[in-house]
């Protein structure tokens, strides 16, 4: 399947996002381990929450996490504790992100994981028992998850945890909205420098609502950059948010958008102020890369972006994606290393009528959406459906908003 899709003249919607999914799916860990009886308010709909809340709630002992990173992660950990035989699979993508660093922390701290087809990748099988725990030693660089996955578990350990992370550490504010959830649910952990160290503790059961989804956000600030004229209020965020990625409402007022706090949410706004380079790492917000990638050519603001290493392993190879499809649109993306993308306003001769593929990825599908509003004869995005892994209703959302989609 294809959109077509046209962007109106004047952008004025109120959009109600969906819950954030990292939030999410911690929330559904946190409340299994503390054996709670609350419901969590605002769970997400979306299928990364949905595999996880199947698995969770499943008679089975077989797992399939279809696309999910943090579900394969977060489960791996979680079912190593859980006496039983198991077994977690997911997509041929899944299959192909790596888990080896997590699988053998897990080892070394009393599980029995195997590799049921290649070593290093998933599937896994899970002999769970009680953990020792005791102290490790972990690269902080190649995915936060891993952390994230052994530190919730960390308090059942009979010894409890400490996590030395080595090198750079990406992801960080994951990590810490992973700290500071666990302490929601009654459980303290001490961070300093590179050392996280977690005491046997038992979780309490609490009440939960999930904050909106900042990472979703992005793509309305992002057609709010694009629109000459916009007004956009977004519902459910808050300004003191757990979500690293609430740093996009300060990235974007580089490129002319202001936001303003109300009781509900944020309301956008354009201030016709641009800055024609745009510097930035996004070690700490890979998710927001996409959007500032596309929208920075399309507003030929060129910039250097660094920190991307951890773009390749996600649902695709997220740097080569972004190469190519703004290849078609008319862009040549320099590339350096495997973690740095820089524009500085070269071009290639555009195709006349570009379908932009999403590579089986979400952030592909949203980031570039708001084409539409820069082309006059729209875009068309193929696989569009790819969207539900973090935001189902996301063409709901843009039909509300006005755009005319057609398939
Ligand atoms: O813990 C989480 O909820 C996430 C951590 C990040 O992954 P990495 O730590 O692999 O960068 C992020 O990209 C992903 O979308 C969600
Ligand atoms: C990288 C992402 O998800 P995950 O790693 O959890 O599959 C994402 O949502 O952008």
């Amino acid at each position: 399947m294809e959109y077509q899709i046209k962007a109106p003249s004047k952008l004025q919607a109120s959009i109600q996002l969906p819950a954030s999914k990292s939030i999410s799916n911690r929330a559904l860990i946190l409340h299994a381990l503390s054996y709670s009886a609350y419901d969590i308010v605002n769970l997400s709909d979306c299928d990364d929450t949905k595999v996880m809340v199947n698995a969770l709630n499943s008679d089975g002992r077989d797992f399939d996490i279809k696309a999910a990173g943090t579900a394969m992660r977060f489960l791996t950990a979680f079912l190593s504790k859980i006496v039983g035989e198991w077994t977690i699979t997911g997509t041929e993508r899944m299959k192909n992100r790596p888990i080896k660093l997590l699988v053998d922390a897990l080892n070394s701290l009393g599980a029995r994981i195997e590799y049921i087809e290649k070593e290093g990748y998933p599937p896994l099988r899970i002999f769970g028992s009680a953990l020792q725990g005791g102290e490790i030693s972990l690269s902080g660089g190649i995915s936060s998850q891993y952390i994230s996955a052994l530190l919730m578990v960390a308090p059942l350990m009979e010894k409890g945890l400490t996590i030395h992370l080595e090198g750079n550490i990406i992801s960080r504010p994951y990590i810490q909205l992973t700290l500071q959830l666990m302490e929601q649910f009654g459980v303290k952990a001490n961070w300093s420098g590179q050392t996280i160290k977690v005491l046997p503790q038992e979780y309490k059961p609490v009440p939960f609502t999930v904050e909106s989804d900042w990472s979703a956000a992005s793509y309305w600030y992002q057609m709010a950059a694009l629109n000459k004229d916009a007004e956009i209020e977004l519902l459910g965020l808050f300004k003191n948010s757990l979500q690293g990625d609430s740093a996009v409402a300060g990235l974007f007022t580089q490129l002319g958008i202001t936001t303003s706090y109300t009781n509900k949410g944020v309301l956008l706004k354009k201030n016709g102020n641009r800055c024609t380079k745009f510097n930035h790492n996004f070690v700490n917000e890979p998710d927001l890369a996409q959007t500032f990638v596309v929208t920075c050519v399309l507003l030929n603001v060129h910039f250097r972006f660094s920190g991307l290493q951890s773009l390749k392993i996600k649902e695709t190879d997220r740097i080569e994606a972004l190469c190519n499809e703004l290849r078609k649109l008319g862009y040549l993306i320099h590339v350096e290393g495997n973690s740095v993308m820089e524009w500085n306003g070269e071009r290639c001769e555009p195709m006349d009528h570009p379908v932009i593929n999403t590579y089986e990825d979400h952030r592909m599908a949203m980031a570039f959406a708001p084409v539409a509003l820069a082309l006059p004869q729209g875009i068309c995005i193929a696989d569009p459906e790819v969207v539900s892994k973090s935001y189902p209703n996301f063409w709901n959302d843009l039909l509300k908003a006005g755009f005319e989609i057609k398939d």
